[in-house]
């Protein structure tokens, strides 16, 4: 019985998904000055992880396949037998659908359409067609992993706010930029994997010289891109600190796989990817918070309104 709950849970990629539950999180606070409404805030995020997770456990079934074959993944509950197909469907649609009603009864509607889609995008567009059809799989289906900002940002303002789209967009465009460097980086490590499964990773089809240098082209879009929050007035310098600090050592680990010291530095720069990200979302949601007591600026930067803690 242990075992079978450790397995329901390894459906849910935890990892991944609590990622994309604090991006969702810096998005809902971002979104407006103060303090978030609680309800919102507390259903969005577990209607956001539950279809997350939906979207995993269906991955997991669609992939099982793919996942036989890799040493990365052989150990999946549906590779082994640990679960049957039957098992993960039921569990699957029983996590959408919860997270539809939590969404649709205790959010908003908007929440939930953008939230679905986002599972459909994942789990149906990228994982059961995009990820066998081309190399460009997951820039296209990288849209998915980066929507929940948005997706928080939608559930506490049901995007009423004149700049909503553009600053909720900005945050989900620093995903977008990110998700081919965090991922490139380790199929370059696990290319072998790949194409012993048959799946047309970058690596794969065009080669490591050619992926690495999509890395550090992207790594560079990245870190400009990472700068608009303050051009835009929506962060301040605390965030500028750390998204520069953050961003040069992303570009080091770009340049260096150029030139890699040892075959597991790939590797490597996909784990700091990860930490990149955290940080990089963590240091927005504190400059969000300490933005009004800095010098020159106000509530009117979209910050903490000091009035309302009075
Ligand atoms: C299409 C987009 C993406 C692809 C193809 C991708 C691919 C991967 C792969 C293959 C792994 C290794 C997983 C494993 O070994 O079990 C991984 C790990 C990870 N990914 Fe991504 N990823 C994507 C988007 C994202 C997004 C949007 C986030 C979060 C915002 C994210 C966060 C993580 C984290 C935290 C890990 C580490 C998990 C761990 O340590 O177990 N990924 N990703
Ligand atoms: C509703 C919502 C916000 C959905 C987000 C969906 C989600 C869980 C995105 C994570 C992206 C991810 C782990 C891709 C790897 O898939 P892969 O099949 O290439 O990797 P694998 O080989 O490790 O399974």
């Amino acid at each position: 019985m242990a075992i079978q709950a450790r397995d329901y849970w390894a459906l849910t990629k935890p990892r991944v998904v609590a990622l994309i539950v604090f991006t969702a999180l810096v998005g809902m606070f971002l979104a407006v000055p103060g303090l978030p409404p609680w309800r919102e805030t507390v259903f969005g995020l577990l209607g956001i992880w539950l279809a997350a997770a939906s979207a995993a456990a269906i991955n997991h079934l669609i992939d099982q396949r793919i996942d036989k074959v890799m040493a990365r993944t052989a150990h999946r509950p549906l590779a082994t037998g640990a679960l049957r197909p039957v098992q993960v469907l039921v569990f699957a649609l029983a996590l959408g659908a919860l997270s539809m009603v939590i969404l649709v009864l205790l959010v908003n509607v908007l929440t939930a359409a953008l939230t679905f889609a986002s599972l459909i995008g994942y789990a149906v567009i990228y994982t059961g067609w995009l990820k066998r059809a081309t190399p460009q799989n997951i820039v296209i289906g990288g849209i998915a992993g980066a929507a929940p900002p948005l997706l928080g940002w939608a559930a506490v303002t049901n995007m009423q706010g004149q700049w909503d789209w553009a600053h909720a967009l900005l945050l989900v465009l620093i995903i977008f930029v990110w998700t081919p460097p965090h991922f490139w980086a380790l199929a370059i490590f696990r290319r072998e994997d790949y194409a012993r499964a048959l799946v047309p990773m970058l690596p794969v089809t065009h080669g490591v010289a050619y992926t690495r240098w999509q890395i550090l082209i992207y790594s560079v879009l990245l870190v400009v891109i990472t700068l608009l929050p303050v051009a835009i007035g929506m962060s301040g310098v605390f965030y500028l600190g750390g998204a520069v600090v953050l961003g040069l050592v992303f570009l080091w680990y770009a340049w260096r796989l150029l030139d890699p010291p040892d075959e597991f530095f790939a590797m490597r720069m996909f784990n700091y990817s990860v930490v990149y990200l955290m940080a990089l979302f963590a240091f927005l949601l504190v400059d969000h918070w300490l933005l009004p007591w800095l010098p020159g600026a106000g509530a009117a930067a979209g910050g903490l309104d000091f009035q309302r803690i009075r």
